[in-house]
């Protein structure tokens, strides 16, 4: 485990300080005149959105793209995020990340609106149809992994993926294999040599070894996709960073903690939480996990925001933390990889964006030749 990096310290306000002086020296890396381009994809509600705010509080100069999949509620989280900030500078793009050809599209739009990309976040992710294992959570609460239990819901939850139009799992689809095909495609803007750019995954503390397994990336034939596919995130950053780093890309990963959001109202009957928001404050005083609303749930994008990329571990996954008192600070926690594995993940990925899109220019051609009989 690393050490806490509480905004406010000395620490953190000397450390941001000195980077905003030596980072505007690096060569043909950001500079006051320059307007910083960030895309930030399932940015219409929860914790994109929350982030969105915070950012434009941060520099509210920001070029900022809304990467939504639903036009009418990226629409109204603009409209919202314009209430606060009059005068920012806020674009929407189309982009379902469950949808090959989607992704493809919206990464021709993005080459030909920006000449750069700053910061990239890859927040948009689902959790299909959770079960929650009762008898295993009561069984958890009267155990010395309690803790544990409510910080990563390990053991705890299974979801039910299908396959979609594509033909991948639903869930590595949009969680993974979605984003991953976006960074491929964005490679021009995000690898130049004239300056560094950043991408940064909301993962999860409920991404679990166990839950992986390279023969079957996709998790076919598991139950618990959701961690399998956040799992699969942290590996690929570590790859992303071993073989892009020398091109000026930077993959980092995040973990909100439990956030109050669409998701995890997905998982229990509404009900329900309102009956236990009240036992979930007084559990934030056992466990700093509990950041509750989607600002804290937001700190560690907002942290990673202000870092310098070369100083930042590739091998931690920042965590937002909130204490009992409400505080929110980020911490670096190490996480639990094998770089084999990661490697191969890479290339089976790769593997897998050849034979997508192979079946894209296939179905293209079929499309024009039957348009022409
Ligand atoms: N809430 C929590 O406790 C935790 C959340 N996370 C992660 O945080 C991220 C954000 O989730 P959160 O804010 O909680 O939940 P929300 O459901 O509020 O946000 C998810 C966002 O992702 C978008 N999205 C889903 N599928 C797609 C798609 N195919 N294409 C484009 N956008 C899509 C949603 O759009 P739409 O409105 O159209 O559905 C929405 O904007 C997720 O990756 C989640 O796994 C990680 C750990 C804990
Ligand atoms: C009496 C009931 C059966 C109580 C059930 C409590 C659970 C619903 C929660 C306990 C820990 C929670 C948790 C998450 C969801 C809700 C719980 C399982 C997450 C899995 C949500 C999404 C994430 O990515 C994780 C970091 C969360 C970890 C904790």
């Amino acid at each position: 485990m690393g050490g806490s990096c509480r905004p406010g310290s000395a620490d953190a306000e000397s450390f941001s300080r000195s980077f905003s002086r030596s980072f505007s020296r690096l060569p043909g890396s950001f500079s006051s005149d320059m307007q910083r381009v960030v895309i930030v994809t399932g940015a219409n509600s929860g914790i994109g959105l929350a982030l969105c705010e915070r950012l434009l509080m941060e520099d509210s100069q920001l070029r900022l793209c809304l990467a939504c999949r639903n036009m009418q509620r990226a629409e109204a989280a603009r409209s919202a995020l314009l209430t606060s900030h009059t005068n920012a500078q806020v674009d929407l793009l189309h982009l379902d990340v469950g949808s090959v050809q989607s992704v493809l599209t919206a990464a021709q739009e993005v080459k030909a609106r920006y000449s750069r990309i700053d910061f990239l976040y890859l927040n948009a992710g689902i959790m299909p149809n959770p079960q929650v294992n009762v008898k295993a959570f009561f069984k958890g609460l009267f155990s010395r992994n309690v803790i544990n239990m409510f910080a990563t819901a390990e053991g705890l939850l299974t979801q039910q993926d299908r396959i979609n139009s594509d033909g991948l799992q639903e869930v590595f689809a949009t969680n993974l294999f979605g984003h991953f095909l976006l960074i491929r495609e964005l490679e021009p803007l995000l690898c130049q040599a004239s300056q560094t750019s950043r991408v940064i995954w909301t993962s999860s503390s409920n991404a679990q070894r166990s839950a992986f397994s390279i023969e079957d990336m996709q998790h076919r034939n598991g139950t618990e996709p959701y961690s399998s596919s956040k799992y699969a995130s942290d590996m690929l950053s570590l790859a992303l960073n071993r073989h892009k780093n020398k091109q000026g890309l930077f993959s980092s990963v995040i973990c909100p903690g439990l956030v109050m959001t669409n998701l995890t109202y997905g998982i229990l009957p509404s009900f329900f939480w309102t009956l236990i928001i009240p036992i979930m404050f007084l559990i934030r005083i056992f466990t700093n996990t509990f950041t509750l609303t989607p600002y804290n749930g937001a700190e560690a994008l907002h942290w990673l925001f202000l870092q310098k990329p070369e100083s930042l571990d590739p091998r931690a996954k920042y965590h937002s933390l909130t204490s009992g008192l409400g505080k929110n600070y980020t911490q670096p926690r190490q996480m639990d990889i094998d770089d084999n594995i990661s490697e191969i993940l890479y290339s089976k990925l790769l593997q897998l964006e050849s034979t997508v899109r192979g079946k894209v220019t296939e179905t293209t051609t079929a499309d024009k030749l039957n348009s022409r009989t």
